[in-house]
């Protein structure tokens, strides 16, 4: 099948990469030149992993393109996906100019029936707008407009896209029905139900599920909150939770809350569209007020060890992205800890994987940037972890006993064992779980 993907993001570009992977020949087309040029040249302009593969591999074969075109994009395509931002608006609701100038263009330009496909994640009734602005300027028998929104994970995103839970398809219209149908064939195929539902309803499953995980991660942060009050370890209450199948154990993970370019900007347009369709969602407005307080939680924590000053300590800061395997710093923990400890005096020796180059853009020199890990401890008062990725999971303690000031470490993600950090000597402090004092 012909398709075309509008939008080269993290969700375009693994969508038109995975759809040429399962035999399609996929245009996509981005208004960012710079990114175009980077992909005509071969090289991926996100960091995702295994999405370099598939993307060599497929443009090797014929079957992926690029362009900053849309008509040239658009021309032989049977589905259109749009994969564009749906940013915050200043009120906190999804800003759909992106999408709405997209459909606008097409209207224009479309000439024989194709399908255009939401794959943002867009309020309820967005497709609807879409069909409005598609149908001001083309005859409503040359498309449809479908939602099927994403499902997949930064730093999964093509394991979550070939093999997905779930593919969601909101449609009213039969046509579209079995073009999308043979388009998630190679998915089926692999046990994956396809759930064909209206519109509207897929739309707000994609609301629905952000905002159920961002409420079971906030939930268990505050369980992890009162752990601390109480002596109680919330690792424990986790797994016992956790194993009953109904609660079940993924996104239970305590931590300094969720960020990323999603369930922020998810839970807070839910919550706005709730107040525009005249619904308060009470749930909503809790989970956003303790996820706020939970990004910086480590803060007062940090302060307190330092008797309220933090004037002229070093504090080494292990991980700026959101979450591992990922570079995206949007709506980042480790962000808002800076903003605080910067606010107070301290000095940020960082260090990430991935996302020192997007941090270093924000920040410039306000924080000092190391190339390893290891290099961001020496002469640190006190280690931050505010990312689980892989290579901190395991460092190396005599070195840090060594290199460090003192053995202190705030830990946001829970990554070391609090008896081994007992046995070694460490002050360590992480979320819901007994204090040692070192
Ligand atoms: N990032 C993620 O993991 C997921 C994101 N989503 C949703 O997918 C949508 C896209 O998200 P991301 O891929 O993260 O966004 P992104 O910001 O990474 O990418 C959007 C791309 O669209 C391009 N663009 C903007 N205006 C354009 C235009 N007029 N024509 C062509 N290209 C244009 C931008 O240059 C950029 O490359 C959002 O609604 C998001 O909520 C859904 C599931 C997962
Ligand atoms: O709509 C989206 O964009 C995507 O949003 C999330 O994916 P993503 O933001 O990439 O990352 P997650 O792995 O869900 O993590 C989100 C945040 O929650 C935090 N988290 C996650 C799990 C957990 O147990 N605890 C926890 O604090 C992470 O640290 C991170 O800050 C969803 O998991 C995807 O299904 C969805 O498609």
């Amino acid at each position: 099948m012909k398709i075309a993907v509008v939008g080269t993001g993290y969700v375009g570009l693994v969508t038109g990469t995975c759809f040429a992977e399962t035999g399609n020949h996929v245009v996509c087309v981005d208004i960012d030149e710079n990114k175009v040029n980077k992909m005509k040249n071969g090289v991926v302009p996100i960091y995702e992993p295994h999405l370099d593969v598939l993307f060599e591999r497929n443009i090797k074969q014929g079957r992926l393109e690029f362009t900053t075109s849309l008509n040239d994009a658009i021309k032989d395509a049977k589905i259109i996906f749009l994969a564009l931002p749906t940013p915050p608006d200043e009120d906190g609701s999804a800003d759909l100019s992106y999408i709405l100038g997209v459909a606008d263009d097409l209207g224009k330009i479309i000439t024989d029936y194709k399908v255009i496909v939401d794959k943002s994640t867009v309020p309820v009734g967005t497709a609807d707008k879409v069909t409005a602005a598609l149908a001001a300027n083309l005859s409503t028998d040359l498309f449809d407009v479908v939602s099927n929104p994403e499902f997949l994970r930064e730093g999964y995103a093509v394991d979550d896209f070939l093999k997905p839970d779930r593919v969601v398809i909101g449609t009213s219209s039969e046509k579209a029905k079995k073009v999308m149908g043979d388009l998630y064939k190679p998915y089926v195929r692999q046990g994956n139900p396809i759930i064909f539902m209206d519109e509207k309803s897929a739309e707000l499953t994609k609301y629905a599920a952000n905002s159920f995980l961002a409420t079971k991660i906030t939930f268990m942060n505050e369980i992890a909150n009162f752990c601390e009050k109480v002596g109680a370890d919330v690792d424990m209450v986790r797994i016992g939770i956790g194993s009953d199948s109904r609660i079940g154990k993924r996104f239970l993970f305590p931590g300094i809350g969720y960020g990323g370019s999603c369930f922020p900007k998810d839970v807070q347009a839910l919550a706005k569209s709730g107040k525009e369709f005249g619904y308060d969602f009470q749930i909503l407005d809790s989970v956003m007020d303790v996820n706020e307080k939970q990004k910086t939680i480590i803060v007062p924590k940090i302060k307190d060890f330092f008797k309220g000053d933090l004037k002229g300590k070093t504090i080494a800061l292990w991980g700026l992205a959101f979450k591992p395997d990922t570079d995206d710093i949007r709506e980042a923990p480790a962000l808002y800890i800076i903003n605080e400890l910067l606010e107070e005096g301290a000095t940020i020796v960082a260090f990430d994987p991935e996302a020192m180059e997007n941090v270093k853009s924000k920040y410039g020199d306000k924080v000092t940037f190391v190339e390893d890990r290891d290099s961001a401890i020496v002469n640190a008062d006190a280690l931050v972890i505010a990312t689980e990725w892989q290579v901190f999971r395991n460092p190396d303690f005599d070195l840090m006993a060594e290199k460090m000031n003192q053995k202190v470490i705030f830990d946001g993600r829970n990554l070391y064992d609090t008896q081994e950090m007992k046995e070694l000597g460490f002050y360590y402090n992480s979320i819901g779980r007994i204090l040692v004092r070192g």
